[in-house]
């Protein structure tokens, strides 16, 4: 596979960490105006470093965008004339629909829209994607991909959104979390690095525990919750201060916003 990821910021870099991990790209371009920042990177034997979007465009078959919202436009413009029916284009971009990208490329493309999240970088991420009707043949070379860098659904283009939330802004939701129960562990007498062990550990047993037993979180919480025991007493008072209730109001919240602000206008 030969593999361009257009736009290599924040979530762009986390994607080429993910590629160099992974098995099977022999080509990977990597784009943005200012390559200070990932002059690193040149010296994998697959990478090559450009400014230069068309050069990348021309030398690979599956083109990553991840520039902001507001600069795809131009992007797309800039090197449409070289696309080909063959090029899988993969949009990360928030907000930007595939009505939106064929208005400027047409439908004769295979464009698939993805939205990752920065777990991506260490092979973890959890990928929603969906395509237009030509790139629903390249769906799964798109899971492929995804899958060597964790797991990948295909949902429809209007659960896009929510994907956003959950998965994407999921991470900083789920940092937040692990962060406060280090401050817990802080409390109780653990220093700062050995609280963090605990509870990033603890956090990742917890979800594997769910991804590998296929069971239901509330049958492992009444596992640990011993009767008059100290499980339940904190449990219960989490609760009775909103646990439950601010994590789905803060999801949707986050998911009004990304509602408000209008396809390609973020
Ligand atoms: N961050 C995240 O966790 C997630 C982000 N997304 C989406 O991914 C996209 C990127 O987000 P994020 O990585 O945070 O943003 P960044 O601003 O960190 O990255 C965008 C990159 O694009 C580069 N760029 C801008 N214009 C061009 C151009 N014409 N040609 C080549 N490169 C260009 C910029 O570098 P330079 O200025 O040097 O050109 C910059 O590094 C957004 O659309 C966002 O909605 C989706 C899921 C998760
Ligand atoms: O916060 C944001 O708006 C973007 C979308 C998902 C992650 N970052």
């Amino acid at each position: 596979m030969k593999i361009a990821i257009i736009g290599v910021g924040n979530l762009g870099l986390s994607i080429a960490k993910g590629i160099l991990n992974s098995n099977g790209t022999t080509s990977l371009y990597l784009t943005k105006r200012n390559l200070e920042e990932i002059r690193e990177y040149d010296t994998h034997e697959i990478v090559t470093l450009t400014t230069d979007n068309r050069e990348a465009v021309k030398n690979s078959d599956i083109l990553i965008l991840a520039v902001q919202p507001s600069q795809l436009e131009e992007l797309l413009n800039n090197f449409k004339d070289l696309l080909t029916e063959d090029h899988v284009i993969i949009s990360t971009i928030t907000g930007y629909s595939i009505e939106n990208m064929e208005e400027i490329l047409g439908s004769n493309h295979n464009i698939i829209r993805s939205m990752p999240n920065t777990a991506i970088s260490v092979g973890q991420s959890m990928t929603c994607i969906c395509s237009n009707k030509k790139g629903e043949a390249k769906l799964e070379l798109a899971k492929s991909i995804f899958n060597q860098m964790g797991h990948s659904m295909v949902i429809p283009e209007n659960q896009m959104q929510a994907a956003t939330v959950i998965c994407a802004s999921g991470i900083a939701f789920w940092m937040r979390l692990i962060r406060a129960t280090t401050q817990g562990a802080i409390q109780l007498g653990f220093d700062a690095k050995e609280a963090q062990e605990l509870a990033m550990h603890t956090c990742s047993g917890a979800a594997n525990l769910l991804i590998e037993s296929s069971s239901h979180p509330e049958e492992e919480i009444d596992k640990v919750t011993t009767p008059k025991g100290c499980t339940i007493q904190g449990l219960n008072e989490m609760e009775h201060q909103g646990l439950s209730s601010s994590l789905i109001q803060g999801i949707v919240a986050s998911y009004n916003k990304i509602s408000r602000i209008k396809e390609n206008q973020l």
